[in-house]
């Protein structure tokens, strides 16, 4: 029978959660509930605690206090292999994981396996189906059988995303999507991350950045965090002012939006 979280569609919900290691607190007191309609953009500087943050949501990491509960489950009293498979997140450090000599069309299709590049015998008609629609929408069906290695940042990050929508995941973590990227990548992400946001059928979306020219117009919520902290959290338009950039980046900046994007740059 579905429990409570699963009936109101929250699909993480943090409660006073702390992070601690090595005596220091990577987070503290986060609340924080994600419901499967909102997509987050989580700002902070570096060492802010947001790649801890993206970790937890992804079942990768138990706090040290307080509860994560995701899809439902409550982080500690479920069994994290089972809930992995419904949560789909890109990262650097998982990229660097993908040997360059994989073919990009064996790492998408092989991400329902939960291996990365492994060819098996057989994929089913649906799984290569699938994966050459996600592909195509990716802008990456013309690499399928070009290794891994070849592509450029851009075409890497894309494949990523590609992989990580292979198994219908419910909740989408993109960790710094957009690093590395020239203009035109950036420029190309970020429309195809705003079509993802606005397709009524597509999971719940959390993406980190460092940069406001990064978030994708149709992104409804924010987090910013500062060294742990929630510094504001909730309906974009709210949370994404220049005076809690400014408290959450510790210098006084100045923000304009233009048709849903954003851009900063310090006051004069
Ligand atoms: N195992 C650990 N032990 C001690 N400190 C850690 C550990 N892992 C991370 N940290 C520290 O926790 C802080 C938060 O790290 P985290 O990677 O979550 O930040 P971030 O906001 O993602 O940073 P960045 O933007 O630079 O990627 C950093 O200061 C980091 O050095």
């Amino acid at each position: 029978m579905p429990n409570a979280d699963a009936l109101a569609g929250a699909v993480v919900r943090m409660t006073g959660v702390d992070v601690v290691r090595g005596g220091n607190h990577l987070l503290s007191g986060v609340d924080w509930v994600v419901e499967e309609d909102h997509r987050w953009v989580v700002l902070g500087p570096n060492g802010a605690g947001k790649t801890t943050l993206l970790q937890l949501a992804a079942a990768q990491l138990h706090p040290t206090r307080g509860e994560v509960r995701l899809l439902g489950e409550t982080l500690g009293a479920v069994d994290v292999f089972e809930l992995r498979p419904r949560i789909g997140l890109t990262s650097a450090s998982l990229a660097q994981r993908i040997a360059p000599s994989e073919k990009t069309g064996d790492i998408v299709v092989s991400a329902g396996y939960a291996v990365v590049g492994r060819w098996r015998e057989r994929y089913d008609v649906h799984d290569l189906t699938r994966a050459g629609l996600l592909m195509a929408q990716w802008g990456v069906a013309q690499y399928a059988h070009r290794p891994f290695g070849t592509l450029s940042e851009g075409e890497r990050k894309r494949t990523q995303i590609a992989r990580a929508l292979m198994p219908d995941p419910e909740l989408l973590l993109l960790d710094e999507p957009g690093a590395g990227l020239d203009l035109g990548g950036r420029e190309d992400l970020v429309a195809r991350l705003s079509d993802l946001a606005r397709y009524h059928y597509a999971p719940a979306q959390v993406l980190v950045t460092h940069h406001v020219e990064e978030i994708p117009p149709g992104y409804t919520h924010a987090l910013l965090l500062r060294e742990g902290e929630v510094v504001a959290s909730g309906a974009a338009d709210d949370v994404l002012t220049a005076g809690h950039l400014s408290d959450t980046f510790g210098l006084p900046l100045e923000l304009s939006r233009t048709d849903g994007r954003f851009t900063a740059r310090r006051a004069r």
